[in-house]
């Protein structure tokens, strides 16, 4: 009970109370882009796979203490460095208006900073610097820069804070960080990012994870099971090249995705019929990876072609771009197998032949050229750290 003697102090707001944390001097984290190789779409869907890898080519977020401002923003996308207020509801900008293109990492830090609070701790003054190695010339190349930020960010601002989050916490903080944003993104990018490699990963139903974090908190959100997450390690092919063609054409991944939640499609028999191909696609190359069986998996990468190709028809989404059909007709033409990777209508897409046949391979990157798809210089990257 309070002492009724003692005046009562007034309540500070959240981002005011608790003990100040020693933040680190400067922080550095990456986090790396992605590939889907099967199961888009179907993964947005809680408790339906995908396969994703996670790219050599990553974005650094980099923090800072900063001298006045709560938080100033410096992104390569942007011309100026942007300034942020704390308030009770989040970060409000300092001129009044949110400038574009901030908003993932924005909610990045909001997630960081609710914790912290959750935690009786004040969040530091920073400056966070932002860049990009999956853009070229500021053009996004669709290797899942929004799910790169979200993760470096996540992990560069608790650090700085002095929180060393475990892998899966910096998945679902920043799967939270992105579901406040999107609910509609299937966290697949931040599954790649977090974990590396070749990846099966299953989508929580993220409606239900951000109702959690907003009842009991975002430190109980870590805790708790999440229904229809699901990530398991694969190793990857024995003996095939993982080839990346870029179409130089951002696509807005957003609206694409968004063309399936229409009612007609929610509620018809063509949404049951794609996800049930779409699952036995995966799961089929799922087996075919554990198998080491590459001949198979090239033939479940041609089936998930198809599969896109009628869900394209269906649900007239615009995935295959003449430059994403002529990416795939390359690689099959070879011997290989072919598809977007991700969303389609641009950005980029993958193909996977004998790694071995060198000629197959320089044939499959003239062919690319003769059609407008630039071959990027990408590899997979290994795993990171343990699944917990
Ligand atoms: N360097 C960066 N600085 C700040 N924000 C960034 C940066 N890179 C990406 N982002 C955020 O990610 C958004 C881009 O997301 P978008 O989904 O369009 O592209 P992507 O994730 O690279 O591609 P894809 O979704 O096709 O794989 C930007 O609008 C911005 O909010
Ligand atoms: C269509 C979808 O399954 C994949 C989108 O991939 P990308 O962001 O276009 O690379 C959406 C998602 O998984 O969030």
């Amino acid at each position: 009970m309070r002492d009724r003697h003692r005046p009562a102090r007034t309540r500070r707001p959240p981002h005011r109370r608790g003990r100040p944390v020693t933040a680190r001097r400067t922080i550095t984290r990456r986090a790396p882009g992605k590939l889907f190789v099967v199961g888009e779409y179907a993964v947005v869907e809680p408790g339906h796979p995908a396969i994703l890898v996670a790219v050599d080519r990553h974005v650094a977020v980099t923090v800072t203490g900063s001298g006045g401002d709560d938080v100033v923003i410096d992104s390569d996308l942007r011309p100026e460095p942007a300034r942020w207020r704390r308030r009770d509801e989040g970060l409000g900008p300092v001129d009044g208006r949110a400038p574009d293109g901030l908003t993932h990492v924005v909610s990045a830090i909001e997630v960081v900073d609710a914790l912290l609070a959750e935690r009786g701790l004040r969040p530091a003054p920073m400056r966070v610097s932002i860049r990009s190695g999956l853009h070229r010339a500021g053009t996004k190349l669709g290797l899942g820069s929004s799910g790169a930020v979200t993760v470096a960010a996540v992990s560069a601002v608790a650090a700085h804070r002095g929180l060393d989050l475990s892998p899966a916490d910096r998945f679902r903080l920043a799967l939270l960080a992105s579901a406040r944003r999107d609910p509609g993104g299937s966290g697949g990018d931040l599954a790649a990012a977090v974990w590396g490699g070749w990846i099966a990963y299953r989508a929580p139903d993220r409606a239900a994870v951000l109702d959690l974090a907003r009842r009991r908190g975002v430190q109980e959100a870590l805790r708790a099971p999440w229904p229809g997450f699901g990530l398991r390690r694969l190793p990857p092919p024995r003996g095939l090249a993982l080839e990346v063609g870029w179409t130089g054409r951002p696509a807005d991944t957003a609206t694409l995705a968004g063309r399936l939640r229409t009612r007609t499609w929610r509620e018809g028999a063509a949404r049951h019929d794609f996800l049930a191909r779409s699952d036995a696609c995966v799961r089929a190359s799922i087996r075919a990876l554990e198998r080491r069986d590459d001949h198979e998996l090239l033939r479940r990468v041609r089936d998930a072609r198809k599969i896109l190709t009628d869900l394209d028809g269906e649900a007239r989404l615009g995935v295959f771009t003449a430059e994403l059909t002529a990416l795939c007709d390359a690689a099959e033409s070879v011997g290989g197998a072919a598809k977007p990777s991700g969303a389609g209508g641009g950005d980029c897409g993958i193909a996977l032949l004998d790694a071995g046949a060198e000629k197959d391979i320089a044939r499959l990157r003239d062919g690319w050229a003769a059609a407008g798809v630039v071959p990027l210089p990408v590899r997979v990257r290994p795993p990171e750290g343990n699944t917990e």
